[in-house]
Formats: structure tokens, C-alpha cells, sequence
């Protein structure tokens, strides 16, 4: 793969493994800045995995990543080296409960990753910095005093949102960042992540097993099965025009509101005679 400087972020022939397990195998793609791509296949097929390469907090056993043309394979060697990398790649976790500290208020929160990442700022400008944030994610004033468990699904969400924007990061992972929000709340949070990256020119990489999601966030899409990459194109190729078996199969398998049943309740897609 070509590796060039507009792009936000690029993997390729990442591999990883955990014993005698293979979770990620070879896997390469690209997003271009401002682009969003995204991840898909059922669970276990190495989707999460990519993500904690891709953020540093696991080691490939093979393959480079780079983000804005620098490379960031090895683990980072300098505290300054962490936070310019934190500064080029984000994450939203599924789950704001255990992702964010709850003995926390959002201000104090915001506050430390103002300070942390803009560290030229005074007193003044980082509050400004922090309501800022609030008015981005659609969050309020009074919320700087809040603590996560005094906040709605929703509004932690969106708190956590704000958090990785805080660093003004080119790419954000989603890891099944509306996944565990009711379907109301999950479509204003998709909106607002829709909006945001317009707004901001931000680049996604969105990790869903929810087709109707990927659909609405992004422009390009991958498909994962047991860590290997089998499809890729336009997300509207990918999702109206799978070629791939599994592809499919997965499409196949998630309800939808026109959705068809076209295969019986299977543990696994992959089982011949789950499929019909
Ligand atoms: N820390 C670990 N130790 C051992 N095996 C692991 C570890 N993390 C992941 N795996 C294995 O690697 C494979 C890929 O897991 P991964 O979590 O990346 O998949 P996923 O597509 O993100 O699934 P999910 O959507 O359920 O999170 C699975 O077989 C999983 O059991």
C-alpha cells in the first residue's frame, strides 16, 4: 500500500496475535482526512483489536500504522511523544459508565484535557475552551459540575465526545460508541456525530456491528471475518452490493426496518447450517 500524507490514517498488513489465535491477520486499509471508514463483522472477528493497535494500547506482532504520515507502530518512547500522538487519534468507547472516572465532574474532566494537550492556554482561556466543548456536544454549562452518574446515557456519551474532541484529534475511533444507547438517544448522538465531522472536518473510524449505523456515518467501508479483511469499497457498494459471502451473510442477518428474514437464529453466520 502507498503511503501518502493526506492520509489521516493508515493500516497495513497489521497481524496480531494471542496464543494460538490469529485475531487480526494481515489487515490493511486507508482513510483519507476528513474521511470516515467503516468496520465491520460479527464479534470476535478482530474488530477491537485494530482499534487498540491503532490507539497504542496494544503491540502488532506484524504491519505499521500511521496517522497524519507518521508512523506510530513501536510504543511510544517520550511522555511528548504520547500526548502528539493522542493528539492525532481519539477514541469513544461503547460504554461512557466505565470509560469515563466517576468520582469526576465533566468540567474538571474537560479541564485536564485542555490543559494537557493546550498547554499555552491561562486560566480563563481553558474554561472558554471547556464551555466551548459542552456547546459542541450539545451539553450545557450547568453540566461542568455534574459527575457521569448524575448525567443520562445520552449526555455521558456525549460528555465522552467532548472529551476526545478536547484534543482536537484528525481521527476518532467510535468502538460501538452508540451501541448501548436507546434507539431515540442513539439517533440524536449519530446526528450530532455527523454534524461534528462536517463541522470540524474530523476523520472517523467507525467500529460497529450495526449496519444501519455504518451506513449513516460513513462514506467507506471494510469487512472483517476472523481477523481477515474480506470486503472493501464504497459503503454503499459494500452494504447494497456485497460480493462476499460473509458480507452477505451479515447484512442478511440484522433486523432492519426492511428487513427480510432471510436466515434462520444462528450462534454464528459462519455456521453452514446456521444460513438457509
Ligand atoms: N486479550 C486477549 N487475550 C486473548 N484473546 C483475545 C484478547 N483480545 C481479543 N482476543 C481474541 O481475539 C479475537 C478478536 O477479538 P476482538 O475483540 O478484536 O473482536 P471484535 O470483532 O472487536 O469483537 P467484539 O465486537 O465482540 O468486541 C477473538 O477471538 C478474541 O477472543
Amino acid at each position: 500500500m502507498k503511503l501518502t500524507d493526506d492520509l489521516a490514517l493508515e493500516v497495513s498488513g497489521l497481524r496480531k496475535t494471542y496464543g494460538s489465535v490469529v485475531a487480526v491477520d494481515d489487515v490493511s486499509f486507508a482513510i483519507r482526512r476528513g474521511g470516515s471508514l467503516g468496520l465491520v463483522g460479527e464479534s470476535g472477528s478482530g474488530k477491537t483489536t485494530i482499534a487498540k493497535i491503532i490507539l497504542g494500547l496494544e503491540s502488532a506482532a506484524a504491519g505499521q500504522v500511521r496517522a497524519c504520515g507518521r508512523d506510530r507502530t513501536a510504543a511510544a518512547r517520550t511522555l511528548g511523544e504520547r500526548r502528539r500522538r493522542a493528539r492525532e487519534v481519539q477514541i469513544v468507547f461503547q460504554d461512557p459508565h466505565s470509560s469515563l472516572d466517576p468520582r469526576q465532574t465533566i468540567g474538571s474532566m474537560l479541564e485536564a484535557v485542555v490543559r494537557l494537550h493546550h498547554r499555552d492556554l491561562i486560566a480563563g482561556e481553558r474554561r472558554q475552551r471547556v464551555m466551548d466543548l459542552l456547546d459542541m456536544v450539545g451539553l450545557h454549562e450547568r453540566h461542568t459540575a455534574a459527575l457521569p452518574r448524575e448525567m443520562s446515557g445520552g449526555q455521558r456519551q456525549r460528555a465522552a465526545i467532548a472529551r476526545a474532541l478536547a484534543a482536537e484529534p484528525e481521527v476518532i475511533v467510535l468502538d460501538e460508541s452508540v451501541a448501548a444507547l436507546d434507539v431515540s438517544i442513539q439517533a440524536q448522538v449519530l446526528n450530532l456525530l455527523a454534524d461534528l465531522r462536517e463541522r470540524l472536518s474530523v476523520t472517523y473510524l467507525l467500529i460497529s456491528h450495526d449496519l444501519a449505523v455504518v451506513r449513516q456515518l460513513t462514506d467507506t467501508a471494510v469487512v472483517m471475518c476472523q481477523g481477515q479483511l474480506v470486503e472493501s469499497g464504497t459503503t454503499a457498494q459494500v452494504l447494497d452490493d456485497p460480493q462476499h459471502i460473509y458480507t452477505q451473510r451479515l447484512r442478511a442477518s440484522v433486523p432492519g426496518p426492511t428487513w427480510v428474514r432471510r436466515v434462520s437464529a444462528t450462534p454464528s453466520i459462519l455456521d453452514e447450517g446456521g444460513a438457509s
